[in-house]
């Protein structure tokens, strides 16, 4: 596992950024995992700057995202697809074929999840953009006695579901239930890029990657992948300097 402290925030955003464009530029038919949340934000930033640069084409990329959440639609200011939208895709050259999320308006989500890993199978992942909950989840896989390996729909913690909150109207709003790529899909992509910033991270940051790998701590399953980059800001790992 590499681990890689940034001083800057933009630093970190160039740094990931740049490891997904490259990926893309060695690669032009490259499937690129991606995630969602506050923290991958500047890195979209970033990859659509060096787009507008004219330093890379998505047209032949495709894109995975970890998760949705059951239960809004697309147009919904919330869904994922709508962030993916809003933050990524319609900045780049990337064709909405190419571009993938769990529906969580599906009306058999069992079948969808089927779907969803079908396709995973038949691409698989290059490198995986991954943030990490304050609990250790990444994507949305919750912390429990038991991970499933495959895409499922999980129903949210309260302290998740609080988390998420702030991108909220209310409380009320939080879905209570999400589809997510299984942390066995997660593993299976070549390269995994674990990104996470803030004091509030720093605790967690540190049981994941430095301590018993255990379902409890979702995340530290990363521990078992043989290319993990992990970045973060001072902040985020001052306990593990
Ligand atoms: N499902 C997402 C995760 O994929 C993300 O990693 C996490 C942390 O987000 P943030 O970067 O906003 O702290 O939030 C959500 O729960």
């Amino acid at each position: 596992m590499e681990i890689i402290i940034f001083d800057t925030q933009k630093e970190l955003d160039a740094y990931a950024a740049d490891l997904l464009v490259n990926t893309a530029g060695e690669k032009p038919d490259a499937v690129l995992g991606l995630a969602t949340g506050s923290t991958p934000i500047g890195i979209y930033d970033k990859i659509v700057e060096r787009y507008n640069e004219k330093k890379i084409s998505f047209a032949g990329v495709t894109t995975f995202n970890l998760d949705e959440y059951v239960g809004l639609r697309q147009e919904n200011e919330q869904s994922y697809a709508y962030y993916m939208q809003k933050h990524l895709f319609s900045h780049i050259d990337i064709l909405a074929e190419n571009t993938h999320l769990p529906n969580g308006m599906a009306e058999d989500i069992e079948a969808e999840c089927a779907r969803y890993d079908e396709m995973l199978e038949a691409r698989p992942v290059d490198i995986q953009l991954l943030g990490l909950g304050h609990n250790g989840h990444i994507g949305f896989n919750e912390p429990d006695v038991n991970l499933s390996g495959g895409t499922h729909a999980v129903q949210l913690k309260a302290e998740t579901r609080e988390a998420n909150a702030r991108f909220f109207a209310s409380m009320n709003e939080v879905p209570s239930y999400a589809i997510t790529m299984g942390v066995g899909s997660i593993l299976k992509a070549n390269t995994i890029l674990m990104a996470v910033r803030g004091a509030d991270k720093a605790g967690i940051v540190k049981e994941a990657l430095t301590g018993p790998i255990t379902t409890n701590v979702p995340a530290s399953l990363l521990q078992t992948h043989a290319r993990v980059i992990v970045l973060l800001d001072r902040e985020a790992g001052r306990m593990i300097e």
